[in-house]
């Protein structure tokens, strides 16, 4: 073996490109759920860290911008932010929490901005880098009345959509951006108004995993590749090209993880195909969430009814879709492990797991072969680090869970559990 190949082979060890759920101790985190109640988010900042390792090798030279609204912990926003990357917010409150966790670049994404959130932007912008993101032109005049022509990038609908479901494949949904064929005259009209243009962005949606969704995301790269030349000819010279987030994590045992240095490879290629000249040669950008933070969380229950049925066996567990609403919302497939620790030893039987929330939605897997669950048993939930703890609600008045960090070997309560206090803490005495 070479030592490129050694040292190449050591970093695949040690910061492997997939956690599965059966890589995370089983006691480590019966103890948490012991000493924590359930249903408990547990986050692990040091894979978090790896996560951003392993993509800033891949992208080597590009902006890495996290896209907060896949978890907005402080803790997360926290260690990402030491990692040196940036952040893409959605909202005003995402861009107040990631300045206050010391993000010094942050991108906010304006789709259909309420009226608040820009006063609060255009306010924090005054002293902090923060560039916007526009995918209307309404919106040019809503910051030019509001007396900002900062860092401005145009999101353009590209017309080409990726991702895991339909309700995620942002990149053909009017609703974001600029239409493509409009895309050149909004940045020249928004350079001519003394916008400070910095570039272009789009988002094919979440996700990218399979062969036709990263053909999808090499569709949308070259398109912005051509568009950056339309625009170069309308003599804007663009930055930054933003090809935004969606890389995708394998959910399934028999999905494998994205290769990144083959998609950062055929990103380079989309956007270097179209022409050379400097004057057109713009950065890249790229704003993942899920993938720096899916595979860095678990999400612990316990069991409270088990029930045999002629189909399957109900296993009544004490988190619903009001925790992860991904299977619920989007029929998405989460790795559940009955961490018992006899689970080896027991038979498997197909089992349903549902929650507590009086809906027919409420069931985290349907028909799954899992060890015969008993009651009282915890079990673990995969991938709940990206878009569960941050999408959870409060629904039949059911508390948040509690979230708990591991940081270099240590664990510490990142989010305190929420009470039936807290939820009508805003209410207006009567
Ligand atoms: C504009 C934009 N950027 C980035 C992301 C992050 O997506 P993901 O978490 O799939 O990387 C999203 C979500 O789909 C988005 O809408
Ligand atoms: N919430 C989605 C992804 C983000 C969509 C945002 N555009 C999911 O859980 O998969």
């Amino acid at each position: 073996m070479t030592t490129e190949a050694a040292s190449t082979s050591s970093v695949a060890a040690v910061n492997p490109p997939v956690r599965r759920l059966a890589d995370w101790p089983a006691a480590d985190l019966r103890d948490l759920a012991t000493e924590h109640g359930t249903p408990l988010y547990v986050v692990d900042l040091d894979r978090v860290r790896e996560n951003a390792v392993r993509l800033r090798q891949a992208f080597l030279d590009a902006e890495i911008s996290y896209a907060v609204k896949a978890n907005a912990i402080g803790s997360v926003l926290e260690t990402i932010a030491d990692a040196g990357l940036g952040a893409e917010c959605a909202s005003a409150g995402e861009v107040v929490r990631a300045l206050e966790a010391g993000f010094d670049r942050v991108r906010y994404t304006a789709v259909n901005p309420p009226a608040r959130d820009l006063d609060r932007v255009v306010d924090l912008a005054a002293d902090h880098e923060v560039a916007i993101t526009i995918g209307a032109s309404d919106t040019l005049d809503r910051l030019a009345e509001r007396g900002w022509t900062g860092e401005l990038f145009v999101r353009v609908n590209p017309g080409v959509g990726a991702g895991h479901h339909e309700k995620v494949r942002t990149g053909t949904d009017p609703k974001f951006g600029v239409p493509d064929e409009r895309a050149a005259a909004v940045v020249s009209e928004a350079a001519e108004r003394g916008f400070d243009v910095r570039g272009l962005h789009a988002h094919a949606g979440s996700g990218i995993l399979n062969d036709d969704d990263l053909d999808s995301h090499r569709a949308l790269v070259a398109r912005m590749g051509e568009l950056v030349s339309e625009v170069a000819d309308a003599g804007v010279v663009l930055d930054t090209v933003n090809v935004g987030g969606g890389f995708g994590v394998p959910y399934r045992e028999s999905e494998s993880p994205l290769d990144l240095d083959s998609l950062a490879a055929a990103t380079h290629e989309a956007l270097d195909s179209v022409d050379g000249s400097d004057d057109r040669d713009p950065a890249l950008g790229i704003e993942p969430g899920r993938y720096l933070v899916a595979d860095a969380g678990v999400l612990v229950t316990r069991a409270n009814t088990v029930k045999s049925t002629p189909e399957t066996t109900i296993v009544g567990v004490d988190c619903g879709m009001t925790d992860l609403l991904r299977p619920a919302l989007y029929d998405a497939h989460h790795a559940i492990r009955l961490l018992a620790p006899d689970a080896a030893e027991r038979g498997t039987v197909s089992t349903t797991v549902v929650g507590p929330v009086c809906e027919s939605a409420d069931a985290l897997a349907r028909d799954r072969e899992l060890p015969a669950p008993a009651r009282d048993d915890l079990l673990a939930v995969g991938n709940a680090g990206a878009y569960g703890y941050e999408m959870a609600s409060t629904y039949n008045s059911r508390p948040r869970p509690a979230v708990i960090a591991l940081d270099d070997g240590e664990s510490r309560v990142c989010v305190h559990r929420e009470t039936i206090d807290d939820l009508t803490r805003l209410e207006v005495d009567r």
